[in-house]
Parts: structure tokens; C-alpha cells; sequence
């Protein structure tokens, strides 16, 4: 009778003891998982046109439709602007490619409109807004990002881009997730 007994408590507190390590592994799986949710928020680089998300890039061949002109692409728009009003803004909207465009926008001999730096980012707004409104598969591509961070990743700019080193201000990226936040609100 004393080893029946003794045999049922044992029994019982091999039980109790599995119960306490299943449910301490599920807690532990439960708090990664949320670790993960909160902490690991999946990156989505893009750059090059050709590679995944390329048409996020402003040299992607996407034309546009603002101040009652079609822009090739929105860099051609973008770079444009640093000399709106001016010759030059239709001599870059006219450009080849979006690659001379930049060179252009970006040729220091060409005067720079003073207030430049503090209009880029709304001017750089409107472009990925008429881009992203304008294209369809465009909207639905960025909305298929959910919540995932979007970041431009070169070393060649530290200022739209992540710098390639993740230091960068990775305006460009910010302002996509900004637009896609806005497209989804309902
Ligand atoms: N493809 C590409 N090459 C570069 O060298 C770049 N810096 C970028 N970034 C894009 O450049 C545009 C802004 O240029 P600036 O402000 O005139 O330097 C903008 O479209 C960035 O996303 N891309």
C-alpha cells in the first residue's frame, strides 16, 4: 500500500514537472516571438533599378505628370527643381536619362536655387506621391511592404540613402514609408 502510494506521488510530480517545462518553453517561445515582432522589423533595401524594389528608386523608368509636364522619371522632376523657373529646369526634363539628369542636377556649375535645402524633401513628396498615384502595380508593390522598413542602401548617399553603412539618413526610405502609411490610411 506505502509503494502504491509513494509511486502515485512520484507519477505525480513527473506530471507536474513536464507541465512546468512545457509551459515554460511555451512562454519562452511566446516572449522570442514578440522579441522578434517588436525588436527584428524586416529591412527591404533597395538601389539598383534592376534588383528587388528597384522601382522604389527614383531613376526607375516611371514617368510622371506634375506642373503640367511629363517628367521621364521622378529624378528628372526631382533635379529639375533645384533650377524651377530657370532654363535648366526644361534642359533636365529633357534629359536622356535619368543618370544625366542627376548629373546635370547635380553640376555645381549650374546655380543651385538658394532655398534648396529647405524645399528638397517636399519637392522629393510630390514626386513620389504623383509617382505612386499615378502607377497602379506601383501602389500595390509599396503596399505589400506592410510594415517592413524600406531603406535606399548605397554609400553613395548618406542623406537619401543609408550611406551603406546604416548610418545614413535614409531620407528616401522614410519618406516612402511615410507615403505608404498615408496610401493605406482608410
Ligand atoms: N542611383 C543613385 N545614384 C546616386 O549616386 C545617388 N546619390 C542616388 N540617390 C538618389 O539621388 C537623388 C538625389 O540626389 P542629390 O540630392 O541631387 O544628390 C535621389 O533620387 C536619391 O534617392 N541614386
Amino acid at each position: 500500500m506505502l509503494k502504491i502510494a509513494f509511486a502515485s506521488r512520484q507519477a505525480l510530480f513527473f506530471c507536474h514537472r513536464t507541465a512546468l517545462l512545457a509551459h515554460n518553453r511555451l512562454t519562452s517561445a511566446v516572449t522570442i516571438f514578440r522579441f522578434v515582432e517588436v525588436f527584428i522589423v524586416q529591412k527591404i533595401h533597395f538601389y539598383s533599378v534592376n534588383d528587388d524594389y528597384g522601382s522604389f528608386s527614383n531613376f526607375a523608368p516611371y514617368s510622371v505628370r506634375i506642373k503640367g509636364k511629363l517628367w521621364p522619371t521622378t529624378e528628372h522632376f526631382f533635379q529639375a527643381q533645384k533650377f524651377a523657373g530657370q532654363p535648366d529646369e526644361e534642359k533636365i526634363r529633357k534629359a536622356k536619362t535619368p543618370v544625366l539628369a542627376a548629373q546635370m542636377g547635380r553640376d555645381r556649375r549650374r546655380p543651385l536655387r538658394r532655398d534648396w535645402d529647405s524645399v528638397k524633401i517636399s519637392i522629393m513628396r510630390e514626386a513620389l506621391w504623383a509617382k505612386f498615384t499615378q502607377h497602379q502595380e506601383l501602389r500595390v508593390e509599396l503596399a505589400s511592404t506592410k510594415d517592413a522598413c524600406l531603406v535606399e542602401h548605397t554609400e553613395n548617399d548618406d542623406y537619401w540613402g543609408d550611406g551603406g553603412d546604416g548610418k545614413g539618413k535614409n531620407m528616401l526610405g522614410i519618406l516612402l514609408m511615410e507615403l505608404r502609411a498615408k496610401l493605406s490610411a482608410p
